[in-house]
């Protein structure tokens, strides 16, 4: 039983995981794109920028074979933007970031090639990858989609295309994949438990949104939410017309089924009863209430005293069949209910109608048990 819950537990929590995870790297997805957008307008607008900057030298960087591509790439840029909402699983996600991410490292490498651009090329890669890991954290896996690349290209550039290993820049890239790890498993672990806290205080709210509302011993609904269901329903036909009917049950001889099979037996008799009483009323609309002890009550609505006989027919049937052994009970040899049917009138309350429905039930008592009597 506590493995079932458990297992319900981990499926709502990895549910709503799923859902955070999606919502989130839908809205910093589109983030993230747009600074990579603003990053490719800065790299196409440096000439500019240059000559702005230092116009008397009038040195301008020398345009790559990715300035002659730059209205491909700002359009690809922008059709990603417009269509990451329409993004649908793992796999669509990580061959996007995959591309985007191999898309910078060409242009590291392009860069790197060309010797007055290289001072830009770290800035670049950090501001990149922390700005991948503010948007990404959530999925690892997306995330490294995006900065595999990254890191691959400048890993290849620094050990193998060039003469000697530049020992300080190794040494920033190790620092900067260090820092970026952590911070990765960290925001991570925040994220996780934000989830399992939201799972945790939905789950107690369920927990006592159910204990309000129904009765723990037998499932059915308890006396606070019956009251409050009446008088819905009376004002509801009051002002819309309708029918109404109520109908209350007791268990017959149970103060001797205690006395005989004990109180826990008693506790299981309750239960069986409410469960043929449950499976015999039409769902949703229907209510089956504890009154208290080892009474109930039925709310009917859209129902008048015909109906409210079938339905007592029913559940006589029912528990007749369910067969509970009674070796007390003065009427059979197992568990009987007695019932009383009270339909609603114009000006009734809820209070009266419940009276009624309960001097029915003494009738049907006194009629000799094992049935119903309506009331009037
Ligand atoms: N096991 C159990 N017994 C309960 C519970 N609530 C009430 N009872 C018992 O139900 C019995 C009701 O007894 P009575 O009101 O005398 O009714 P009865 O014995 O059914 O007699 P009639 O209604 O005349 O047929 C009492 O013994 C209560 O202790 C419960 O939750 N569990």
């Amino acid at each position: 039983m506590q493995k079932t819950t458990h297992t319900l537990q981990d499926t709502a929590f990895n549910a709503l995981l799923i859902h955070y995870k999606t919502a989130s790297l839908r809205t910093s997805g589109l983030w993230l794109l747009f600074a990579n957008l603003c990053f490719t307008l800065f790299l196409f607008g440096r000439h500019h920028f240059q000559l702005l900057l230092d116009p008397v030298s009038k040195v301008a960087i020398p345009a790559t074979i990715f300035d002659k591509l730059s209205l491909i790439i700002i359009v690809f840029f922008i059709i990603a933007l417009s269509l990451v909402r329409y993004i649908r699983g793992m796999l669509p996600a990580m061959a996007l970031a995959f591309v985007t991410g191999l898309y910078w490292a060409v242009v590291f490498h392009v860069m790197v090639s060309n010797d007055t651009q290289q001072q830009l090329v770290f800035p670049l890669f950090c501001m990149l990858i922390f700005t991948a890991l503010i948007a990404l954290y959530p999925s690892t896996p997306i995330l490294y989609s995006f900065t595999a690349p990254l890191w691959l290209s400048l890993f290849v550039h620094l050990v193998f295309l060039r003469t000697t290993i530049p020992i300080l820049e190794v040494a920033a890239m190790i620092i900067a994949s260090g820092l970026f790890e952590s911070g990765r498993i960290m925001l991570n672990r925040w994220f996780v438990l934000s989830v399992r806290r939201e799972c945790d205080n939905a789950l107690l709210v369920s927990k006592l949104d159910d204990l309000a509302h129904n009765d723990p011993l037998t499932g059915v609904a308890n006396r606070r939410q019956l009251d409050s269901q009446l008088e819905q329903l009376i004002a509801q036909t009051e002002l819309q017309g309708g029918t109404l009917s109520l109908i209350m049950i007791d268990v017959d001889f149970f103060k001797k089924y205690n006395d005989h099979y004990g109180h826990q037996a008693g506790d299981s008799c309750l239960i069986s009863i409410a469960d043929c009483f449950k499976h015999v009323v039409r769902q949703p609309t229907d209510l089956v209430a504890r009154y208290g002890g080892e009474e109930f009550v039925v709310l009917l609505p859209n129902a008048g005293t015909q109906d409210a006989e079938v339905v007592a027919s029913r559940i006589k049937q029912s528990v007749e069949k369910a067969a509970i052994p009674h070796a007390l009970s003065q009427v059979s040899q197992t568990v009987t209910v007695s019932q009383g049917i009270m339909q609603w009138a114009p000006g009734m309350t809820s209070l009266e109608l419940l009276k009624r429905a309960d001097s029915a039930l003494y009738q049907a008592k006194h009629a000799g048990r094992n049935g119903y009597c309506v009331g009037e």
